[in-house]
């Protein structure tokens, strides 16, 4: 067992370490896209399925409480939290509807959707792509493995953050650390601090 978690630990690194060369022009460009949105008076709609709706909820919280400063709320909805909404779309139509419909109904031209999945393949989370398309709204992907059919859907206004891992846990682990960085080129953009420690 002490082997195996020790192998996790390896691994999340090497994981972090590969992304750490990959990734950052694509988190930046994302974040410009956030702030753009958020300085137009646009908000930002987060949805994915298990940790990523986890995921998802992680950041609107942030958006919408703070991230490591003090600084005004932003405008943040988690799809993925309404259990009468979830249970009720799920139940009368498809869970594969579950956020398309809160996308319709909640979206505006110049609003972000922040889709989250692993594998890029979520039916519900592609759908919910498709619905922020027809609301002229701009995808921000966080996927991993191939980028799944999720990579197929976006166009050159929108960004794929795709982790170099096959590996769920550790995708998500990654995840996890883009969704940080977002937070903070999002506060360092609009809220830069006035002492040298950032608070
Ligand atoms: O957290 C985990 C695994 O670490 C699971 O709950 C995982 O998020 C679920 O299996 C999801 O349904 C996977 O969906 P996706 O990442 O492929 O879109
Ligand atoms: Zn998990």
């Amino acid at each position: 067992m002490i082997e195996n978690i020790k192998a996790n630990f390896t691994e999340s690194i090497q994981t972090k370490i590969a992304a750490s060369e990959m990734l950052p022009p694509a988190i930046d460009k994302a974040a410009m896209m956030m702030v753009e949105a958020l300085i137009r008076g646009n908000k930002i709609l987060s949805c994915g399925n298990g940790g990523s709706a986890g995921d998802a909820q992680h950041f609107s919280s942030e958006m919408l409480n703070r991230f490591e400063r003090d600084r005004p709320s932003l405008p943040a909805i988690a799809i993925t939290t309404d259990t009468s909404t979830l249970t009720s779309i799920t139940n009368d139509y498809s869970y594969d509807e579950v956020f398309s419909k809160q996308v319709r109904a909640l979206g505006q031209p110049g609003d972000v959707l922040l889709a989250i999945s692993t594998s890029g393949n979520s039916r519900n989370v592609i759908n919910a792509m498709e619905a922020a398309l027809s609301r002229d709204m701009t995808i921000v992907a966080l996927t991993g493995k191939d980028g799944g059919e999720m990579a197929g859907f976006l166009g050159e206004h929108d960004v794929e953050i795709r982790v170099p891992s096959n590996r769920t846990a550790r995708i998500q682990e990654v995840h996890l650390l883009v969704i940080h960085c977002l937070c903070e080129c999002i506060d360092d953009s609009l809220f830069p601090a006035h002492d040298p420690d950032g608070y």
